[in-house]
């Protein structure tokens, strides 16, 4: 596959990692306005770093936008006359619509809008798809990449917004979560270092653990909380100062906030 993803910053960059890591295109383009920052990845053969959007369109066939919302429009102005019928454009731009990337470049291209999350540097990412009509057609290239690198679903365009909250700004709010809990055990005495990799390893065996048994949260939280014992005590005390309460409410602030985002 000939990828390139225009806008290499934080996410772009993330997929881009995922992308080399798995050996999984034949040649990539990165574009950034300042390619001073890219040069570590010059060493890849296949890897091509470049200002100039318009030869990365020219040289591949999936093109993966990753710019900040005020940015989208005028890429996709920039190349709209070089798009044919070998490119599949996939925007993780969040708030912008397809429709509004339809009224740029056409119905007639295949649009898909993806909503991934950091830790597809990793091979983690849960993504969300949605496209347009043509774009149907060629979703599977979209799931393929993705699945590559996490997991994902298809989802209707109008649980983008809420897909966006939870899974991309999700990796903020369980760092944080992670963050909390490590502060928490180096106040028992753990040092910093062992701290954070009990929070983190007991974070991925929680989330394990639910994904590979198909069960609710709570079965398992039943398991822990042993009738007049520690966890129960610990879980209560957090519920009463608003731990889920906090978290939903988190939630719909950011919800909201993307309405905005793309107007400021
Ligand atoms: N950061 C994240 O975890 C996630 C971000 N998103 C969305 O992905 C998009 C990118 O987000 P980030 O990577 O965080 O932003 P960012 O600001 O780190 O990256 C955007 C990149 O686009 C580049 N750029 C700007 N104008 C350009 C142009 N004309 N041609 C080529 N490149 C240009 C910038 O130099 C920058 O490197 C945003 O729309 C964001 O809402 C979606 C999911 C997760
Ligand atoms: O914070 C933001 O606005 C972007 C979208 C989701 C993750 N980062």
């Amino acid at each position: 596959m000939k990828i390139a993803i225009i806008g290499a910053g934080n996410l772009g960059l993330s997929i881009a990692k995922g992308l080399i890591v798995n050996n999984a295109f034949t040649t990539l383009y990165l574009t950034k306005r300042k390619i001073e920052e890219l040069q570590n990845y010059e060493e890849y053969s296949n890897v091509t770093v470049t200002k100039d959007n318009r030869e990365a369109v020219q040289n591949s066939d999936i093109l993966v936008f990753a710019v900040q919302p005020t940015q989208m429009e005028r890429i996709l102005e920039e190349i709209k006359d070089q798009l044919t019928e070998k490119h599949v454009l996939i925007s993780t731009v969040t708030g912008f619509k397809i429709a509004a990337m339809e009224a740029i470049v056409g119905q007639d291209q295949f649009i898909v809008r993806s909503m991934p999350n950091t830790a597809i540097a990793v091979g983690k990412s849960m993504t969300c798809l949605c496209s347009n009509e043509k774009g149907e057609k060629r979703i599977a290239i979209a799931e393929a990449i993705f699945n590559r690198l996490g997991t994902s679903i298809i989802i209707p365009e109008n649980k983008m917004q809420a897909a966006t909250v939870i899974c991309a700004s999700g990796v903020a709010f369980w760092m944080r979560l992670i963050r909390a809990t490590t502060q928490g055990a180096v106040q028992l005495g753990f040092d910093a270092k062992d701290a954070q990799q009990l929070a983190m390893q007991t974070c991925l065996g929680a989330s394990s653990l639910l994904i590979e048994s198909g069960k609710h949260p709570e079965e398992e939280i039943d398991k822990v909380t042993t009738p007049r014992g520690c966890t129960i005590e610990g879980l209560n005390e957090m519920e009463h100062n608003g731990l889920s309460s906090s978290l939903i409410k988190g939630i719909q602030a950011s919800f909201k906030k993307i309405n905005t985002i793309t107007i400021d």
